[in-house]
């Protein structure tokens, strides 16, 4: 049974999960250098929704790449849970990725030969303590479609499938960047009261980029970049929930 937040506030760890001072960077292709990131600080609470919100190239994916240990900072410092990821190794960042962070990206990556079970379980095979692929999938709904193949699912449940195979291995965060960047507006709202239920019921934090300014509704906290630097953070009143929102 995951800790509720209140427990986890009185357990003695900081409610800051993750904490990035100062990141910068810079990509260089020839002659050419960008400065995706300018000395981004942010900070994730524990079972926080923050939803990322910025026009394309102000650098929302590199930051979430950065987070997410794909990549690494040019400048600046991250930490993790009290861990110092500014330096870690490969291995460790490796580490890290594999137990820690989920990722949902736009486009689903399931394997089309694999049921949305076996789906989900390529990932439980390889986690240490997972949740069975049939209650995550019963998590986004789809408890009913274990033995579909990706062919036989909507768009939207197949996003609900990468869903559950990123939630599965109960990652403490969930990196989702435009994950529902191919849906239409119906099928997207269903795909975020997958993602919503999951931050509720297992306190998972979650960072969400979006262009879509609506979605930032859903969120306890909204950011927005612009040219590398996050230049505004706002805080909704009431955080709706997805089938109140549209877009
Ligand atoms: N691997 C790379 N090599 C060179 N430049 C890059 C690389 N990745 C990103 N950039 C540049 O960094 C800037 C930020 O890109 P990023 O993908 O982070 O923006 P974004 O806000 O996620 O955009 P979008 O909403 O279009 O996905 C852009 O100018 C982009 O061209």
């Amino acid at each position: 049974m995951p800790a509720s937040k209140s427990d986890k506030q009185t357990s003695g760890q900081t409610d800051i999960l993750m904490e990035g001072r100062g990141l910068e960077r810079t990509f260089i292709t020839g002659e050419v250098s960008v400065h995706a990131l300018r000395g981004v600080d942010i900070s994730l609470k524990r079972g926080e929704l923050v939803v990322l919100l910025g026009h394309s190239g102000s650098g929302k994916s590199t930051l979430l790449n950065i987070l997410g240990g794909l990549d690494r900072a040019t400048a600046g410092t991250l930490h993790f849970d009290g861990h110092d990821l500014t330096h870690a190794s490969d291995d460790e960042l490796t580490r890290y990725r594999r137990r820690s962070v989920g990722f949902v990206f736009q486009f689903y990556n399931l394997v089309a030969g694999l049921t949305a079970k076996e789906n989900v379980s390529l990932v439980t095979e390889i986690a240490k303590s997972p949740m069975k692929p049939e209650e995550a999938l019963e998590l986004v709904g789809l408890g009913n479609r274990v033995q579909h193949f990706p062919a036989q699912l909507s768009g939207g449940e197949q996003q609900r499938v990468a869903v559950a195979r990123a939630i599965a291995k109960r990652p403490q965060i969930l990196f989702c960047d435009e994950p529902t960047g191919a849906l239409d507006s119906q099928t997207g709202i269903r795909v975020l009261e997958a993602l919503d239920r999951v931050n509720r019921e297992l306190s998972t934090t979650m960072l969400i980029i979006t262009h879509n300014v609506g979605i930032g509704e859903i969120a306890d906290r909204v950011l927005r970049m612009q040219d590398g630097l996050i230049i505004e953070e706002t805080a909704p009143k009431r955080r709706l929930k997805p089938s109140e929102i549209s877009w």
